[in-house]
């Protein structure tokens, strides 16, 4: 199972003092030095962290594969054309949103997505779609002539987080999950099985499946245990966890876990 490191939350950290540092460029050795296999970052629209700066010099530098998130705005297609990252995913941005809520609607914006698709393939780069675990959605992704979809595991994340650690009792607390404990249960169940029938389904479709977006060191287990899944990106909780232990000492213990988690199944 690949590791795609997420590399946006050190970029969130500089731009909260608007200075150099830390600099993003000095994440990409040392995260291929701790095994990772993918760069991951995300050129937002309002560039509030991953900078076209940013972009540039991770596209020239990086030893790594990059994965390039992004909208489907032209701007940005053509920013990603010249850039020519390995894989570019493509995902929902709204301006006012904390960070990336739901999957991509391919089916309302199957047109604009299709012609998207081609010119980037067009451009020798791989293409993803970050979407909702859905059938449907899934079926759509395939015409559309994408190699992968990245199934949105926030979802599940959430119903966790809710679950099994102290976010209830935060001022982040999750409203619509305050639930009793054994309905998160059940909804817990629910999207595990949503996540394990869509991977077998985008398997089958000729699709190859990564998933991601808040996964951590507890919750991930669940999801690497799902054989189609090829590849995980990961960012918020690595990034989180290296200014405990370093960022390297991160990168490894999550690449560990995820050659663990699939050693063992
Ligand atoms: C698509 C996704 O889930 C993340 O990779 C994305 O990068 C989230 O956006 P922020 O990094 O801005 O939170
Ligand atoms: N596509 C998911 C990603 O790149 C990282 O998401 P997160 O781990 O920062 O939530």
């Amino acid at each position: 199972m690949k590791l795609g490191v997420n590399i946006d939350h050190i970029a969130v950290l500089r731009e909260a003092r608007r200075i150099n540092d830390p600099d993003p460029i000095e994440a990409l050795g040392v995260a291929k030095r701790a095994g990772a296999d993918q760069i991951t970052i995300h050129l937002r629209e309002d560039r509030r962290h991953i900078n076209d700066n940013d972009a540039k010099k991770i596209a020239q530098l990086s030893p790594l594969p990059l994965n390039m998130e992004c909208s489907i705005d032209e701007e940005i297609i053509e920013i990603v054309c010249a850039l020519k990252p390995h894989r570019a995913t493509l995902v929902p941005e709204k301006r006012e949103e904390v960070t990336t809520e739901g999957g991509l609607d391919v089916i309302s914006n199957f047109d604009k997505i299709l012609q998207v698709v081609e010119k980037l393939k067009n451009h020798e780069i791989d293409v993803s779609l970050f979407i909702d675990p859905d059938f449907e959605i899934i079926a759509a992704c395939a015409d559309t002539g994408a190699d992968m979809v990245e199934l949105h595991t926030g979802e599940y994340a959430n119903i966790y987080a809710m679950l099994y650690s102290n976010l209830r009792s935060t001022p982040h607390s999750i409203k619509n999950l305050e639930l009793p404990r054994s309905e998160l249960q059940e909804r817990l169940a629910k999207a595990i099985g949503d996540l394990e029938n869509s991977a077998i389904y985008a398997s089958k479709a000729g699709l190859l499946v990564a998933a991601g977006h808040g996964l951590n060191y507890q919750n991930v287990i669940r999801i690497a245990q799902i054989p189609q899944i090829v590849e995980l990106n990961i960012g918020q909780s690595i990034i989180a966890r290296s200014i405990w232990v370093g960022f390297e000492q991160a990168v490894s213990q999550m690449k560990e876990l995820l050659r663990e988690t699939r050693n063992c199944n």
